[in-house]
């Protein structure tokens, strides 16, 4: 539990936002915490009631930049510091890495981010005596930081370095320097509308995708945007859109979504006038799901199951679709969730791809003949995507893959891989201005069940 202190009356501006970005980023680096569980649900950060709008954001932003340059922030701060970062007092650790990112990504004033900083560790009991330190030391960073950024940009070193050894390994050294490029950058906001996709990119001040998706670089509130409560779109990354799109016209059929919630798949297949079925293990994401539901004005049957109980519960005739967005590892989304790519670990993803083939299995087993089967994941990792379903074709004889043509995907053929599935990669879908660049990773293949 984070300490329970927030803006005092007479405290210095901004200095509240800077606490609660320390308590947060040390819940990641120190007690692998998430950023979705800090910042939003039962569990989030009881400071953030306290912020204004403009400072939750700057608060946010700061994690976000410290978590997606955590590598080169390292070095650099090693380079400035003789005996290496404090060990005994982690407010210090994360004074010097909020003051370090202001000073250099951020739009802060120099003096500012040094004396917040100072204030940050003079305001904690074990930290105060390295007061002397971080001003020292942040100042140094302002004189000569940007050459030291300067002297690693080359070594990727803001990726976990087992990922960057995995990405190599599957895609080749040139691909996963690019994935770790585009990783670092600040994404995009994607969202999907029900209608006159190049109306909502003019009102969002945006642009539409070749896909379909309207893609802003708009920050703030997303419930304050026009469109959003009266249920004209949705958040949606423009790859996330891609598989439900698989099934083609979905008009009356029955269609499982497996792994809903929070829902923007179910949307979509709702929205293309399928009967669904959203099932979902997790009862919190549950009720996300049917909050976004009401506000799209859009229908599910819903269940809170565990996925392959619930198939071999509801048989029945079999179902002429199941789309399955399973567990991973989440490695695909870093560039919108940072604090993954330094929480996961290789360990994870055996577990996780038991999971997938337990889905899998019970959902070919549900699905009725002529039924098809989509399968995707977040992940860039193959034994979560390719491996799984190579595997699963050499065991299911009665599947087929259907493979996805380019003229799909709106001839984006970089997307599909030879077999005929998807892969889109972060480093995918260069666009001039880099914030309007990129794509998640995702993987999605599309199987028929002949007999
Ligand atoms: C990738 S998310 C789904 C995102 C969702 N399809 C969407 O488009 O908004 C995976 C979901 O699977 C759920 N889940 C995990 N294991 C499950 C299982 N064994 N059965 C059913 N749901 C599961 C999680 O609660 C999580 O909501």
């Amino acid at each position: 539990m984070p300490p329970q202190r927030f803006a005092l009356p007479s405290e210095v501006p901004g200095l509240a936002a800077r606490r609660i970005a320390a308590d947060i980023l040390d819940g990641v680096l120190h007690k692998r915490r998430t950023l979705d569980e800090q910042l939003d649900g039962t569990a989030a950060h009881p400071g953030l009631k306290s912020l204004s709008d403009r400072d939750r954001a700057l608060m946010r932003r700061l994690v976000a930049t410290i978590l997606r340059r955590l590598g080169t922030l390292g070095h650099v701060l090693s380079r400035l510091l003789d005996r290496g970062i404090p060990t005994d007092a982690p407010r210090a650790q994360s004074a010097l890495l909020i003051g370090a990112a202001q000073i250099l990504w951020m739009d802060v004033p120099d003096h500012a981010a040094v004396d917040l900083s100072v204030r940050l560790v003079q305001s904690d009991r074990r930290a105060a005596k390295y007061a002397g330190l971080v001003n020292a030391v942040l100042r140094r960073c302002a004189r000569e930081g940007q050459p030291l950024i300067d002297e690693v940009k080359s070594r990727n070193l803001d990726v976990a370095p087992w990922l960057l050894a995995r990405w190599s390994a599957h895609y080749g050294a040139t691909t996963a320097s690019a994935i770790a490029h585009a990783i670092g950058q600040e994404p995009s906001f994607d969202i999907t509308v029900k209608s006159d996709p190049s109306q909502w990119a003019t009102r969002l001040h945006g642009e539409t995708l070749p896909t379909g998706s309207v893609r802003t670089v708009l920050q703030g509130s997303v419930t304050m945007l026009p469109g959003f409560s009266e249920g004209q779109w949705w958040v949606q990354d423009a790859a996330a859109a891609l598989p439900a799109r698989l099934f083609g016209d979905v008009a009356n059929k029955n269609i499982v979504d497996l792994c809903a919630a929070p829902g923007g798949k179910t949307a979509q297949l709702a929205h293309g006038g399928a009967r669904v079925t959203a099932v979902d293990r997790s009862p919190a994401r549950m009720a996300r799901l049917r909050d976004n539901l009401a506000r799209l004005s859009l229908d599910a049957a819903c269940a809170v199951s565990e996925g392959s109980e619930w198939l071999a519960q509801n048989r029945g005739d079999g179902f002429d679709g199941i789309l399955i967005d399973a567990p991973c590892t989440s490695t695909g989304t870093i560039r919108r969730h940072p604090d993954i790519g330094w929480l996961r670990q290789e360990s994870d993803i055996a577990p996780l791809a038991a999971t997938q083939r337990r889905l899998l299995q019970g959902a070919v087993a549900a699905l009725k003949i002529g039924g098809m089967l989509v399968y995707c994941t977040c992940s860039l990792e193959p034994e979560e995507g390719e491996q799984a379903i190579a595997d699963l074709l050499k065991s299911e004889t009665a599947l087929q893959r259907v493979p996805i043509e380019a003229s799909e995907v709106a001839g984006l053929s970089e997307i599909i891989t030879a077999d005929g599935d998807l892969r889109t990669l972060p480093s995918h879908l260069a666009h001039p201005d880099p914030r309007l660049a990129g794509l998640d990773g995702f993987y999605a293949t599309r199987l028929v069940r002949r007999n």
